[in-house]
């Protein structure tokens, strides 16, 4: 088995730890949260956790769901009053716990979601982590189609790179499950991240910001290679 695949379904697995009966579960999106999602149809088929309800942070995350035959479990946010906990992955992670997510564009919903929940656990592999965000990932961002250009033009004043994001076969830009379009960001100058969150999204035309704070993060599981795990709190 690949080594990223070992260390991410490591941390998937600590992170079913977590859970308890009656649960009602935030899942995100991405490898690492569908590998949390299989090990949580494990638990669910052998009847070891009782009345758990899921909440997708996506539509590809809900067809998962679908797939995996737990139809009955899926809630909308107005289907429940609250969500225990949130389990997502992430793109990069700073020692801080501050993250760069929206790999996927999922990044509105899953702010959403996550920020909701009473706990937000993190899950990733060894390879996320770095010593300050944004690394080696854009921040994306995610925008009315309206205001596209005019985002990117307000971003490379700021100064750095700021792409619309295209889907691989070339036919356009993506379009996220809200109708709306990517920027990914990379800026120049290093900047302490909840600042950069605040001033993109004083930007008129910006929905969401793929900037998480590290003090709405409960835990982040880092998942190794060897597939050992340890825990950021
Ligand atoms: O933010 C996300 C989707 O919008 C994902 O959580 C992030 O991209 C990580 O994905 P993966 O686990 O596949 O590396």
């Amino acid at each position: 088995m690949d080594n990223i695949v070992i260390a991410r379904e490591a941390a998937a697995r600590e992170a079913i730890k977590y859970l308890r009966d009656k649960y009602v579960v935030g899942v995100g999106t991405g490898s690492t949260a569908m590998a949390f999602l299989r090990e949580l149809h494990k638990l669910i088929i052998s009847d070891s956790i009782e009345e758990i309800l899921l909440v997708p942070t996506s539509t590809e995350t809900e067809i998962e769901i679908i797939k995996l035959g737990l139809a009955h479990l899926l809630r909308y946010p107005w289907q429940v009053n609250h969500v225990d906990v949130a389990i997502d992955g992430a793109d990069e992670v700073d020692r801080r716990k501050n993250l760069i997510k929206g790999g996927g564009a999922a990044l509105t919903r899953e702010k959403i979601i996550d920020y909701w929940a009473r706990e937000f656990i993190v899950i990733v592999d060894e390879t996320k982590v770095f010593p300050s965000i944004p690394s080696k990932h854009p921040i994306p961002i995610e925008v009315i189609p309206f205001a596209w250009s005019i985002i990117k033009a307000r971003l490379e004043e700021l100064g750095g790179t700021a792409e619309l994001r295209f889907g691989s076969g070339k036919r356009g830009p993506i379009v996220t499950d809200n109708g709306n379009y990517i920027i990914d960001y990379m800026p120049k100058a290093v900047m302490n991240p909840d600042d950069m969150e605040r001033i993109i999204k004083e930007i008129p035309g910006v929905v969401e910001v793929g900037i998480f704070s590290g003090k709405r993060i409960s835990k982040v599981i880092i998942g190794r290679i060897d597939g050992s795990v340890t825990t950021m709190d």
